[in-house]
């Protein structure tokens, strides 16, 4: 299930200190871990992935950003991995779901009108939804898309024919506004891996997703 709150791993983390923030957040309600470490060779991101799957232990969908390759090593070694989540440079979502087959879940970033109509010219079935951003400026990713704001992002999720998942400079206060604006969910970096207690905040997430439902 894609709605819900989305914890996006942060590569400034210690190995150790991801988990804590994973397990912790899992144990909150997180729908979906996406593993994303921009940095980390294949071969490391695959080792990753399959010990943040193992810590998920099927609470959540396990989420590989941008490697297709690696979700399938990953599974190939015997962890659960659920799926990827792409960017417009990454393999093509066609690709990726002849790939992972046809239960895996596929996300796509969307921010710009040509992408959602790209994702509109897609077959039913292809991508399972969209991560849209940024809400607000992030350190998370500096070369990031443009602020849309909560107004922006209402205007893009109504024109969606996909769930999308607001993303970028996520703040606690503004999901009430992002749920109102139509989100499926919120994904989120900082708000929970910087969190004093990474647990307590990834439920005051779900809890507030659920409540604006
Ligand atoms: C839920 C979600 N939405 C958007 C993104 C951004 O993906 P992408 O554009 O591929 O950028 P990188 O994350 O690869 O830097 C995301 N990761 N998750
Ligand atoms: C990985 C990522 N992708 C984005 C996009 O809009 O494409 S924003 C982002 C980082 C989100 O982190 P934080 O919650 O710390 O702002
Ligand atoms: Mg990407």
């Amino acid at each position: 299930m894609i709605s819900g709150l989305h914890l996006v791993t942060d590569e400034r983390l210690a190995r150790d200190r991801l988990l804590a923030v994973v397990g912790a957040a899992v144990t909150a309600g997180t729908a979906v871990v996406q593993v994303r470490a921009k940095h980390a060779t294949a071969r490391e991101l695959t080792e990753t992935v399959a010990v943040v799957s193992a810590v998920v232990s099927g609470r959540a969908l396990v989420l590989v950003n941008d490697r297709v390759d690696v979700a399938l090593a990953a599974r190939h070694g015997g962890a659960r991995v659920d799926g990827v989540h792409l960017g417009q440079e990454d393999l093509d979502p066609v690709a990726a779901r002849a790939l992972l087959g046809p239960d895996a879940t596929v996300g796509w970033t969307a921010h710009a009108p040509d992408h959602l109509r790209a994702a509109h010219a897609l077959a039913p079935g292809t991508v399972d939804y969209l991560g849209v951003g940024l809400i607000r400026p992030t350190t998370s990713k500096p070369d990031g898309p443009a602020v849309l704001g909560v107004e922006g992002f209402g205007a893009f999720a109504r024109a969606a024919a996909l769930p999308c998942i607001a993303i970028g400079g996520v703040r606690l206060e503004d999901v009430p506004g992002v749920m109102a604006a139509g989100a499926a969910g919120v994904a989120v970096v900082s708000a929970v891996s910087e969190a004093a207690d990474p647990g307590q905040t990834a439920a005051r997430f779900v809890a507030a997703i659920a409540g604006a439902r």
